[in-house]
């Protein structure tokens, strides 16, 4: 389980929420609504109050990196730090899995300056998955992508909640999708986490 308590950050009013073994929550609200900060402060990426807990151990008793690889935060606009693709990945994905999101074989020997959007997007997502975090914090995962691509996204990231057991927080524009793979629906206004359903 992944719980948060009384996280805070800027001037947001502290949120405190549990997300289950293999249950997702969506989260929507309006562009500048606070989102991503919520995300970035439960990686501890960003000075924050409070504590997140992940299987009863709480966050400030990992290092920053251990903590990130347990619960990993996925950006639109995911960095790279290396100049080819291979050298992100601990393991090569596999074919099967690069075809599923309409990638390319030899994509994982291209420079990743000339990667497109969508294609660092979905290389992003599977480099995350590589490290098998426990909980994944996804910040609109979809949102350069066509219908079929996201549909295609959306499966994998939806088979790796149920098979790893792993919490996952979905951040999304998207009302349908929001409703598809979230268990239970929360929304950010007025610098409040609030919740819609379920
Ligand atoms: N260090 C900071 N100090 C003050 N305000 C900040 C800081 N960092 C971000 N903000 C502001 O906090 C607000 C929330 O940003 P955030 O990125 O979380 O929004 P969001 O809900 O994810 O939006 P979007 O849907 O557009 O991605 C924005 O107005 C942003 O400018």
């Amino acid at each position: 389980m992944l719980r948060i308590e009384n996280l805070n950050f800027l001037d947001w009013e502290a949120v405190s929420l549990e997300v289950g073994a293999g249950e997702v929550v969506s989260i929507q609200g309006e562009s500048g609504s606070g989102k991503s900060l919520l995300l970035r402060a439960i990686a501890d990426l960003i000075p924050h109050g409070g504590e997140a807990f992940l299987g009863g151990e709480a966050c400030s008793e990992f290092s920053p990196t251990k903590w990130r690889g347990k619960v990993s935060f996925l950006s639109a606009e995911a960095l790279w730090w290396e100049d080819e693709v291979r050298a992100h990945f601990l393991n090569d994905p596999e074919l099967k899995v690069l075809q599923r999101l309409g990638l390319k074989e030899e994509c994982l020997d291209w420079e990743v300056t000339r990667l497109s959007m969508g294609e660092r997007q979905r290389l992003g997502l599977l480099r995350m998955l590589d490290r098998e975090p426990s909980a994944l914090l996804l910040d609109e995962p979809t949102a350069n992508l066509d219908d079929r691509t996201s549909a295609a996204v959306e499966g994998m990231l939806l088979d790796y909640v149920r098979e790893r057991a792993a919490c996952c927080i979905w951040v999304t524009h998207d009302r349908a999708q929001a409703a598809r793979v979230g268990q239970r629906a929360y929304t950010m206004v007025s610098k409040q986490l609030r919740k819609v359903a379920g």
